[in-house]
């Protein structure tokens, strides 16, 4: 950062402010753009479609304000929490994501490297370009697993074996991605993955045909299609359930149907998730989804949700809402595109200071006590979202 004239037009390099400095996720939003190519950026923020869940994931946060309660003791605001039975520092964790060495050389280990600096919850991808072994010697907090159910059910019977040998502690089921939807910014871009990164734990006939672009065409979207098994319904769940006793989470569920059915298979946790406005176009937005899905399930079922959280106000209202936890995915990758491990251990710590100031100044300083009634639902209220959505530019 270059030394600026201040307000006052003084231009002293040693007593200039540094009004470049990053505070806010969106702060590291504008950073990365500026600093990405232009087809990894559109990859990483672009949605399906119209982009109207990605907005509307957004959105969805603005229409509820709080009820704040006053003169009650906060000089303590406690956000640690517990996962699947284990400790976390914080209850936002990190959403699986594919190809983290896109925006930084090193990648998945630097991400999880800064999750166990503040504590947090990773859950690696299925396509991460480090391999799942790499990110578990690089964590000092818990790790889960994301899996995509492929044709070959050898691939994920492998993986789960080798999470399994990992210590990886959970099992993510993505179920939202039978196919890869239609991602226009990709399709115009042709976007494919630049020749030194690779889906690290797949061997190598799923290399092929990623890095060859083609006009109209994603080479993401084409390995899709070839390899995730669309006819993988809840019966194979059964199958999953049946190879190991690692705790399983479905991770794109949005309705109090298919949450039901999946308590009712013993499912220990749910991720209420739009995959960030990436698959349905006009699915409902995570968060208004996710009260039905709180009712819907028993206490021991944990629901988590992700899409759209920017703000430690937007955790305190999904936290309000039953979650039990939120996850983040693109800010992470801002930050790590931004400063590596450093911007994303930047990233995660502002989320929880701000999480920790927002329980403060609703008179909220127990997670265990956070109630719905903290909220105010306004469904016709105009959202301003202009300013704070340098993401999806
Ligand atoms: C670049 C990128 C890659 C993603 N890759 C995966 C993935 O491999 N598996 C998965 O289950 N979800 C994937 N997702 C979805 C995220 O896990 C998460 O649901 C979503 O990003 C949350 O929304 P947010 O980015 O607004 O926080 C990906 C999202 C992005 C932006
Ligand atoms: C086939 C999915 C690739 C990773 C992903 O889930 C995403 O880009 O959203």
């Amino acid at each position: 950062m270059t030394a600026r004239a201040d307000l006052a037009g003084r231009s002293d390099a040693t007593d200039a402010p540094e009004r470049d400095v990053l505070l806010s996720p969106q702060d590291y939003a504008a950073a990365a753009r500026a600093k990405l190519d232009r087809a990894v950026w559109d990859y990483i923020a672009g949605g399906s479609g119209d982009e109207v869940t990605l907005r509307g994931d957004r959105a969805a946060f603005d229409r509820y304000r709080f009820r704040p309660r006053v003169l009650v003791d906060v000089s303590h605001c406690e956000v640690s929490t517990t996962l699947l039975g284990r400790p976390v520092a914080l209850p936002i964790g990190i959403a699986p994501m594919a190809y983290h060495r896109l925006v930084d050389p090193e990648g998945e280990t630097a991400t999880v490297r800064a999750a166990g600096e503040v504590g947090a919850l990773t859950i690696a991808s299925t396509f991460a370009s480090r391999t799942l072994e790499e990110s578990a010697r690089a964590a000092t907090g818990p790790l889960w697993l994301q899996l995509y159910v492929l044709r070959e059910r050898k691939v994920t019977e492998s993986l789960v074996r080798r999470a399994e040998a990992a210590g990886y502690r959970a099992l993510v089921i993505t179920v939202d991605t039978p196919r890869m939807a239609r991602r226009e910014r990709d399709l115009r871009n042709g976007f494919s993955l630049p020749s030194h990164i690779r889906p690290a734990n797949l061997d190598d006939g799923h290399k092929a045909g990623l890095h060859s672009g083609r006009a109209g065409g994603s080479t993401l979207a084409d390995h899709a299609a070839r390899h995730h098994d669309a006819a993988f319904t809840w019966e194979d769940l059964a199958w999953l359930r049946s190879l190991t006793s690692l705790p399983l989470v479905l991770k794109g569920v949005l309705t109090a149907e298919d949450a039901r059915q999946a308590a009712g298979l013993g499912v220990e946790g749910l991720i209420v998730s739009t995959h960030g406005g990436r698959q349905l176009d006009g699915a409902v937005a995570a968060l208004d989804a996710l009260p039905e899905v709180v009712a819907a399930v028993p206490s021991e079922c944990e629901v988590l949700v992700d899409g759209g959280i920017r703000r430690g106000t937007d955790v305190l209202k999904a936290l309000a809402l039953g979650a039990r936890a939120v996850l983040v995915g693109r800010p992470v990758l801002w930050g790590l595109a931004v400063d590596g491990a450093a911007g994303v251990e930047r990233v995660l710590s502002t989320l929880r200071a701000e999480l920790e100031e927002a329980m403060a100044l609703t008179g909220r300083p127990r997670l265990d006590a956070l109630t719905p009634d903290l909220l105010h639902h306004s469904p016709g209220l105009a959202h301003p979202l202009t300013t704070n959505d340098r993401d999806m530019a």
